[in-house]
């Protein structure tokens, strides 16, 4: 759909874009009304969406400014939040974030409605912060620290790091964050192999080695997840596949906590399967199982992977060029559904 210039398009927001520059916020409110709506729980704000819609709308766009600390989420962005919206004729939404499992993406293309996300900017941050976790991971940095704090000097009788040289590390998702992940680790010597719904073109694979999933398993030091949550992926990492892989695993999830059965990789940490486990998404956010706490192989961070000064800004620069694209196009820039 492209926008005709005899139309007023009005555009839903969901809390403000505090953190955008100015100047593309000002660029954008000459395009379009905007008219916005705070955050709150899912009933909460689908109540305030049916209210703004029979108030101000018709609206071609809704868009939400909404970071992954400020609960509570209003998810999921289903048909009971959104379908006033749709029902109405906005035919694009869009929110912060490479993944968009919270979204009902299979209702917006049954609707021929867009879903865009925001795939770039937080990749470069989790990929930076996968990195870092992936070392800490190799070096046992959590234990090594318990140990500082607790006035016990090195103790070479533990395990010791394990030599990024002599470790190989298996990607499961090839998509922005995995590359990057696959081009950091191989600057600290690590051999890379990854395993993806689709073999890459060559010249993106960059030296890392097409696998299958079994190869990745039996082949990998450090199994480093970057794969969506879907029904396919949902307890992708189970006891079954924790005792098919290397004994000693190191596993690193900056993907989605739901990728891994939890209980089962407690299970595995305790029996030693899983040496060490460094993990910023939980299968029930934001409560991290307590075994997983009590570990002292676990490295863990709060889902804040993604978190730095200049995230917020970036991000929402991100979702309003997808707004800019679809007000000028009918197409943003980041679609996860191509319903054109
Ligand atoms: O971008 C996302 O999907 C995140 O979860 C950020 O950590």
């Amino acid at each position: 759909m492209t926008l005709t210039s005899d139309m007023e398009p009005k555009v839903l927001i969901l809390n403000a874009p505090d953190k955008a520059p100015s100047d593309s916020v000002a660029r954008l409110k000459e395009m379009a009304e905007f008219y916005s709506i705070e955050q709150a729980s899912h009933d909460a704000v689908a109540g305030r969406i049916a209210e703004a819609v029979k108030e101000k709308g018709p609206f071609v766009a809704f868009i939400v400014f909404i970071n992954w600390w400020s609960r509570p989420f209003p998810w999921p962005m289903d048909e009971a939040l959104v379908g006033p919206l749709v029902e109405t004729g906005c035919k694009m939404f869009s929110a912060g974030g490479a993944g968009y499992d919270f979204v009902d993406v299979k209702y917006m293309s049954s609707k021929g409605v867009y879903y865009a996300n925001t795939p770039k900017m937080p990749a470069l941050r989790t990929a930076d912060s996968t990195a870092m976790m992936i070392l800490q991971a190799l070096r046992g940095s959590s234990e090594r620290e318990a140990d500082a704090r607790a006035g016990k000097w090195f103790d070479p009788s533990k395990p010791l790091a394990k030599d990024a040289r002599c470790s190989t590390l298996g990607i499961i998702g090839m998509g922005n964050i995995g590359k990057l992940v696959s081009e950091h680790m191989q600057h600290f010597g690590m051999k890379v192999i990854y395993y993806n719904r689709n073999r890459l073109p060559p010249d993106e694979e960059k030296g890392a080695e097409y696998v299958s999933f079994e190869d990745i398993l039996v082949r990998s030091d450090v199994i480093s997840l970057h794969c969506p949550l879907n029904e396919d992926t949902r307890h992708l990492f189970n006891k079954e596949v924790f005792n098919r892989m290397k004994d000693g695993i190191i596993i690193v999830n900056t993907s989605r906590g739901a990728v891994i059965d939890e209980n089962a990789l407690v299970e595995a940490l305790d029996s030693g399967k899983v040496l060490r486990a460094a993990l910023d998404v939980y299968e029930f956010e934001p409560q991290i199982h307590p075994g997983l706490i009590a570990s002292k192989h676990t490295t863990l961070f709060p889902h804040a992977a993604v978190a730095n000064e200049t995230f917020e800004r970036d991000q929402q620069m991100e979702i309003l060029l997808n707004l800019e694209s679809f007000l000028k196009t009918g197409k943003p820039m980041h679609v996860v559904n191509d319903v054109s």
